[in-house]
């Protein structure tokens, strides 16, 4: 299966960033940071309206390959350009293999805008999230398919004693009862299967009736359209991670608002 798959790579490229970087070398530099974003934003944001904006930077995915050249994946421009719109986060893939990404583009986004930053990978081990924080990132992703209950009551400890927001990716009922167990306050919904790669917007609809309404839900995956966002926010849905639609957008700020149904014809 391709998580498998992920997480093997995740593990491999994680050993060898371990032998250039030390854990002990990771909490210096956190330490020594001066610039502390406010991690909380995204959760004060998700109870207002309108509905909470995740843009992704990704130049690459197992699904789709190639989503952008890689002479025109200008990740700058793109932090720009989403900073322009006003959205509400800024999500970074940094799983090397697959999504070809890196920590490198992460901290450079950082450099380039004031929104939070998200770090989206596979966590799968407390330096990685250690990583995450000295790398500048506000928030991290925790996908319950792929920790133990342990784990996840742990990760979460952590980025919460790091001043990180999590968001606890889940898939189906069973994993959102643990995501809910372990203390999640953000879940993210993945729209997408990853046995089969289809999307499956009945899922978020679906599922957000299993979620205590005191937990953001956020939808993941395949959001193309206005009438997606729509049905979305009519299923009580708090915000929307948006990658390849955005990636794709010859004219990023046009698509963001679109999405978002602000429209120049009604001002
Ligand atoms: O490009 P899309 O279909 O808009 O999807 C974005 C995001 O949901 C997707 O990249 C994603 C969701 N969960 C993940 C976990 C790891 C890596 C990537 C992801």
């Amino acid at each position: 299966m391709i998580l498998d798959d992920l997480v093997a790579a995740t593990k491999k490229n994680m050993a060898r960033r371990q032998e250039q970087v030390s854990l002990a070398d990771l909490k210096a530099q956190i330490e020594q940071a001066a610039d502390q974003r406010p991690a909380l934003v995204l959760n004060q944001k998700l109870a207002q309206a309108p509905i909470t904006v995740i843009s992704e930077i990704k130049q690459a995915s197992p699904s789709k390959g190639q989503i952008v050249p890689r002479e025109a994946f200008d990740y700058r421009q793109i932090a720009r350009d989403y900073t322009q719109a006003k959205v509400d986060m800024i999500s970074v893939l940094t799983e090397e293999e697959y999504f070809k990404g890196s920590l490198d583009i992460l901290k450079a986004v950082v450099a380039t805008t004031d929104v939070p930053v998200l770090r989206k990978d596979f966590t799968i081990d407390p330096y990685m999230i250690y990583e995450a924080k000295a790398a500048g990132a506000s928030a991290i992703l925790l996908i319950v398919a792929i920790l133990s209950d342990q784990q996840l009551t742990d990760y979460l400890a952590l980025a919460q004693e790091l001043g990180l927001s999590a968001i606890v990716e889940a898939h189906d009922q069973d994993e959102i009862q643990r995501a809910v167990q372990a203390g999640a306050e953000i879940i993210g919904v993945n729209n997408r299967n990853l046995k089969d790669f289809t999307v499956d917007f009945g899922n978020t609809q679906r599922l957000r009736e299993n979620i205590p309404a005191d937990i953001a839900v956020i939808s993941e995956s395949g959001i193309q359209s206005r009438s997606d966002v729509l049905q979305l926010e009519q299923a009580g849905i708090n915000g929307i991670l948006v990658g390849e639609t955005f990636m794709r957008a010859p004219d990023k700020v046009a698509e963001i608002n679109r999405l978002r149904g602000f429209s120049h014809d009604q001002d």
